[in-house]
């Protein structure tokens, strides 16, 4: 997951292979409620693992439902019958909406009934997202509920004992948000000794997701009776009973990106999208259908679907997305891609999702070229040609889908404009649905290697140059390349093999086919973890002796490229800059005085447990030095257009942001 302010996209040409859908998050919350209302024991399996969720199951645990997660990611909790045994508590529910109706309406109608006092409250913006027409259906019931900010919008407190009026219809408006619908339809139950009749008022939007609510119902024993969409009758007796083990089908919302992704960049091979069928209970799978009608080629199969660009380029529709209002998202940035306007209807509640997100899909698409036009309920997107689109940092307004879709105008490249990096700003708001979501793109993307930026850091033994590395990387979302640690399995593993450090052939031919596998941080040869053993002095000084040899170096450098991947790459060593990525954007020669880089070492290899004296360190690194600086094969030495970075007297804190100044500065982005 990348906790980072901002990630850079290099421009992406291409994708193939094959994704694993996260949990559906409206079932994965829908389930998590009943699961801890109702009789028995429930697993769940594949529930989404985010933010959402994460929410609802710690609200749920203070609401004094027993859970716990199973090493497989399933999610087991002990119903509690419909009883809560707290008659207080304060949940925080952070932005997430599906936790936050069927909470307010459970915990009203429970103290309602039973008693008690328990508090709902979340993120600023929550606080934003109205909640007043389920509170009314609510309080019509009989609840008592407080506002506890602003009327109309979260934070509540829900409060009883109060008598529940179930006699007459509770009337609830459809026309906003369907899940105050829902969240009467989940939580009614718990009430129902008499039929419990719903009346909606208004055209019911987003009906998909009243359907799983339906489904899911059922599953827990309960058949609610529906005359068309206006009314709903729980019937008495109603109970919410386990069916034990249930299996959350993969995300449909989150597969749009998949689906368009495969439609615009899938040429050869499919983008294979698991975990979800055409049978699907969400509305989103629906997605697929207006993706196929812009050109997108699909294939359905069991549990999955298989996505390649058919019609290209794409072409513009004119679609009512009142049941797919989520994944609708999706396509207005596909329709940058097509010839013809895309305009997007029956998307009102797009304005009190985790952000104005008519308002703010508009500015972002403005952002990168394009002609938009907006209205209340509607989005008209004109397409972006090649040479109009441009350069641009996009802000993702706290919300998950706006990061995810926006993704997909890296691809640019195919729509024949100039490849240019595309800035996402806070990446880590996908944690919201798909903690994982730039990690499974990167996984299906293809780039140019040219394409993919490098960020070089040169210079002696002990400068910092690996600690830099780590956190730079780390403040980009790139991966990191360790060569020396190249040239110090070498050496290892000539050791092991009794392979004498002056055999130039026997030694490239080890470096060829090196069984080198990186994770987890923790490098391994073979099965064994050699993380520590490579660090040794000894593997060191060995490492510099193998590095001087030409074909050795020749054996590695096909190698080091190969890690030259989507999103960037940050690579440490001696000749990064001059020899392995001359065309890198910033090249970094980092130094530091020997005596500093004495102490360094002696303090690093004490805290590891080795022995070690400075003077001996002193002599070695020198000696080190030398050797790397005089070989003729790629000596040591800063590349004609590196920085230097003399770091003698700056802390790790300050050697980051000085790089990080620079990266940015060489890569300015408007706004
Ligand atoms: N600016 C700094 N100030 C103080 N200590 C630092 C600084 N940079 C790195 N260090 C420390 O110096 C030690 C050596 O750093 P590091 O291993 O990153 O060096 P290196 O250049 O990668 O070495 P090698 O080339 O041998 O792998 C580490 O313990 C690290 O925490
Ligand atoms: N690009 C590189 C990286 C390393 N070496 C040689 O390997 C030795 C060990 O490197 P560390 O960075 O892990 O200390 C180093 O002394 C160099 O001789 C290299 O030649 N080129």
């Amino acid at each position: 997951m990348l906790k980072i302010p901002f990630l850079d996209l290099p421009p992406l040409r291409g994708a193939a292979g094959t994704v694993r859908l996260p949990g559906s998050k409206s079932i994965s919350n829908r389930l998590l409620l009943l699961a801890a209302l109702a009789e028995g024991e429930t697993r769940i399996e594949q529930l989404l693992d985010a933010d959402d969720t994460a929410v609802m199951l710690e609200a749920l645990r203070a609401l004094g439902c027993a859970w716990h997660r199973g090493s497989d990611g399933s999610v087991t909790l002990r119903g509690l019958g419909g009883h809560l045994p707290v008659s207080a508590a304060d949940c925080f529910l952070g932005n997430a909406g599906t936790a936050m109706r069927p909470l307010a309406a459970a915990l009203a109608l429970l103290a309602a009934r039973d008693g008690g006092r328990y508090t709902l409250r979340g993120v600023p913006r929550m606080h934003e997202r109205p909640i007043r027409d389920l509170v009314d259906a609510l309080r019509g019931l009989g609840c008592q509920i407080e506002d506890l900010g602003q009327p109309g919008y979260p934070p509540l407190a829900l409060c009883g004992p109060s008598p529940l009026r179930l006699a007459e219809p509770v009337r609830v408006r459809g026309d906003v948000s369907s899940q105050f619908l829902t969240a009467l339809l989940l939580t009614l139950p718990l009430v129902a000794q008499q039929d419990v009749v719903i009346e909606v008022e208004g055209e019911l939007i987003s009906k998909p997701y009243v359907e799983i609510t339906l489904a899911l119902l059922a599953r827990f024993g309960v058949q609610v009776q529906r005359e068309g969409w206006q009314r709903f009758i729980i019937p008495a007796g109603s109970r919410l009973r386990s069916p034990g083990r249930l299996v959350v089908e993969g995300d449909a919302s989150a597969a749009s990106y998949f689906i368009a992704l495969g439609a615009l960049a899938a040429s050869a091979e499919p983008v294979r999208i698991e975990g979800i069928g055409r049978d699907a209970l969400q509305g989103d799978v629906r997605f697929a259908d207006a993706a196929a009608a812009m050109g997108a080629e699909i294939r359905w199969l069991d549990h999955a679907l298989e996505v390649k660009r058919g019609r290209w380029p794409l072409q513009g529709i004119e679609l009512d997305c009142v049941a797919i209002p989520d994944a609708a998202m999706t396509l207005a940035v596909m329709a940058l891609f097509a010839d013809s306007p895309t305009r997007l209807t029956g998307i009102a509640s797009w304005r009190v999702k985790e952000t104005d997100r008519i308002a703010a899909m508009a500015a972002e698409l403005r952002k990168l070229g394009a002609h938009v036009a907006e209205g209340l309920d509607w989005i008209e997107v004109q397409p972006l040609p090649a040479p109009a689109w441009q350069r641009a940092a996009i802000h993702t307004y706290d919300d998950h889908r706006m990061a995810m879709c926006f993704s997909l105008a890296a691809l640019h490249p195919l729509a024949g404009a100039q490849p240019q990096a595309l800035r996402i700003l806070d990446p880590g708001c996908v944690a919201k649905t798909f903690p994982d979501y730039f990690e499974t793109l990167f996984s299906l993307v293809q780039a140019d290697p040219h394409d993919v930026p490098v960020l070089c850091i040169d210079g002696p033994t002990a400068s910092g140059k690996g600690t830099l590395a780590d956190q730079v990387a780390q403040r980009l979302g790139y991966a990191v390349l360790d060569s020396g640690a190249l040239y110090r399995a070498t050496a290892l593993a000539a050791q092991c093999a009794g392979v004498s450090l002056q055999d130039e052939e026997r030694l490239a031919s080890l470096a060829a086919t090196l069984p080198l596998h990186f994770d987890g941080g923790r490098c391994f040869l073979d099965d064994e973890d050699v993380t520590d053993a490579l660090r040794a002095e000894a593997v060191g000084q060995g490492a510099s002796t193998v590095a001087a040899l030409p074909k050795v170096r020749q054996a590695l450098h096909q190698l080091q490229l190969s890690f030259r991947r989507v999103p960037g790459l940050v690579a440490d060593g001696r000749d990064m800059g001059t020899a392995i990525f001359p065309d890198s954007e910033l090249k970094v020669f980092l130094t530091a005085s020997a005596a500093k880089r004495a102490e360094r070492r002696h303090k690093q290899l004490m805290e590891k447990g080795f022995s070690a004296n400075i003077t001996g360190l002193l002599r070695d690194l020198e000696e080190r030095d030398a050797r790397d600086k005089n070989r003729s094969a790629s000596p040591l030495k800063p590349a004609q257009d590196a920085r230097l970075l003399d770091n003698s007297d700056l802390d790790i804190e300050a050697s980051v942001n000085q790089v990080l100044t620079w990266w940015s500065e060489g890569r300015p982005f408007p706004g």
